[in-house]
């Protein structure tokens, strides 16, 4: 069966907006997003990225519009910034349950699945950007969230450190089906999976694939010439089929156990 023709959606933006003291934070927002759906919004500071997600999530209430979520709808967010205590101590494991009760199988499974298992016992206060970053998504994604909302996934990671986070973003995509929602902060990198980028400017300035934005004359007048080089688009060249256990399948092959060759992937 074709996942895309039933792909559930979950959540529904129609002309949404926010007003405050007479302000209008953002405006006209149409949107959805549809489970195994990526959706980037992008735009300069200020322009209503944080408070469209809110929408999106429930944190916000529309002042114009509406905003339609699928009963029960589960959000895992990775917050741009997380505030901590850095002076005391705290290991991977406590952050785990500092929102909520899991097992401890549950909690060494959602590391597992983000390539972090063996940061269990780590102090946070020791990780890397791109582990603490990985311990952020275990966390989001331990609740088995239908929507997961990344806000600025990537920050305070080095370029390979990028590469990784954005394939660990596809994977989890292919994996759990989720909806993913991603705000880029700076404009820098959107990930050529994504189905849809939305940029903003208080109102939707264009929309579309990320080729299709980076080369409207909305997007090149907001940002510039300049701009249709600062967004660079994550590319993951996928020439190759996988079989369900994760092996590459190769040419004319039905199964091939050592096929773990991912030279056909292109990051750049
Ligand atoms: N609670 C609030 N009350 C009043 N104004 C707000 C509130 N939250 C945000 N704003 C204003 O709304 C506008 C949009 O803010 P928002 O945080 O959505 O932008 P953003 O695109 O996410 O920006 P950045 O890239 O700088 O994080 C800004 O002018 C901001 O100052």
């Amino acid at each position: 069966m074709d996942a895309r023709a039933q792909r559930e959606t979950l959540i529904t933006l129609s002309n949404a907006g926010v007003t405050r003291g007479g302000r209008t934070l953002v405006s006209g927002v149409d949107l959805t997003i549809a489970r195994g759906e990526i959706v980037t919004l992008i735009g300069p500071n200020g322009s209503g990225k944080s408070t469209t997600a809110k929408l999106a999530t429930g944190v916000l209430k529309p002042s114009i519009g509406t905003v339609l979520r699928k009963p029960g709808l589960r959000i895992g967010y990775v917050p741009q910034k997380l505030t901590i205590d850095w002076t005391l101590p705290l290991t991977v494991d406590r952050l785990m349950t500092l929102t909520g009760r899991y097992s401890a199988s549950e909690i060494s499974a959602a590391l597992e699945a983000v390539g972090a298992a063996r940061l269990l016992k780590a102090a946070v206060q020791e990780l890397s950007g791109g582990e603490f970053q990985r311990v952020l998504f275990a966390r989001a994604m331990i609740r088995k969230p239908d929507l997961l909302v990344l806000d600025e996934p990537v920050q305070g990671v080095d370029f390979s450190g990028e590469v990784a986070l954005y394939d660990l973003v596809r994977q989890i995509r292919d994996t759990t089906q989720s909806g993913i929602l991603m705000i880029s902060h700076d404009l820098h990198v959107v990930m050529a999976e994504t189905d849809t980028v939305i940029c903003l400017n208080g109102h939707v300035c264009c929309r579309g694939t990320p080729s299709a934005v980076k080369r409207s004359p909305e997007y090149l007048k907001l940002f510039g010439e300049r701009a249709a080089g600062s967004l660079a688009i994550y590319q993951h060249h996928h020439d190759h089929e996988h079989h369900d256990d994760g092996c590459v399948v190769a040419e004319g092959h039905e199964h091939d156990d050592e096929g773990h060759d991912h030279a056909g992937h292109h990051h750049g």
